[in-house]
């Protein structure tokens, strides 16, 4: 498995608070990396780094063999990085095709049409095609978590961040939710997925990290990982 991306001892402060502390990560092509942590461990600030909305203090991000550090977020998602936010912030005045077709547009810099037929097939995937000419302002809770992910597919990444998806869903809701994820892994797209929610995460995920004051707290293979005696203190509060 050859690698799609890496970071190399990566590091960001706010102030005196370093929330990334030299990182290193290596994430296989195809492969799904489930990220837990406790709440302010600096889980959505990695994603940041990735997907280019913050720039590392020290450190390098790889990105299928290129340097891709001093890359600002636009032009990172053309290289395939695409991600979804834990707070959806879809453009609300605009139908949920709009919201697409901007994604597939901003992304993959695609002509119109060609554009448009990405997004149907996005929509139909993701189970909004019913709901393509509805205000994106006026959907459910569940119907934002899949055009968030809707939005970020748009872009036909090639690694897809997801932050906290399955967080306030129905159990049913969760595990479609996971099916439709297991369907888009099983496409060959890379995926790391930042989750409260672990049952959904060990469903999907080859591997899992644990992150606890910007540091790796526990790495490997997530019934290890879960059965970790440090990971079980720090991240699930149970004394061993
Ligand atoms: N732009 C910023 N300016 C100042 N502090 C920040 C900024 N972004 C994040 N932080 C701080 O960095 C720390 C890590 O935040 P981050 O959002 O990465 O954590 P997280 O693990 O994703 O948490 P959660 O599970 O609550 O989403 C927090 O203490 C947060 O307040």
């Amino acid at each position: 498995m050859g690698e799609i991306l890496s970071l190399e001892r990566v590091s960001k402060s706010y102030g005196a608070l370093k929330v990334t502390d030299g990182i290193s990560l290596a994430l296989g092509e195809g492969e799904m990396l489930g990220i837990l942590g406790p709440n302010g461990a600096g889980k959505t600030t990695l994603f940041n780094l990735i997907s280019g909305d913050v720039r590392p203090d020290e450190g390098r991000v790889m990105f299928r063999g290129q340097d891709i550090t001093a890359l600002p977020p636009h032009r990172r998602c053309r290289h395939g990085i695409g991600r979804s936010y834990q707070i959806p912030h879809p453009f609300s005045g605009m139908t949920v095709f709009e919201n697409l077709l901007v994604g597939a547009i901003y992304g993959e810099g695609m002509a119109e049409q060609a554009a448009e037929s990405l997004c149907i097939e996005v929509l139909e995937k993701t189970g909004l095609l019913k709901k393509s000419n509805q205000l994106a302002g006026s959907l459910t809770l569940l119907d934002r978590k899949r055009l968030e992910l809707a939005r970020a597919l748009a872009t036909r990444p090639r690694l897809l961040l997801l932050d906290e998806i399955a967080g306030g869903l129905t159990e049913h809701e969760a595990k479609e939710l996971v099916r439709l994820i297991q369907e888009i892994k099983a496409q060959g797209v890379s995926m790391i997925w930042i989750e409260h929610v672990v049952h959904a995460l060990l469903a999907v995920a080859d591997r899992l990290l644990v992150i606890n004051f910007g540091t790796k707290l526990a790495e490997g293979a997530p019934q290890a990982v879960m059965n970790d005696p440090e990971v079980k203190r720090v991240y699930m509060g149970i004394e061993v």
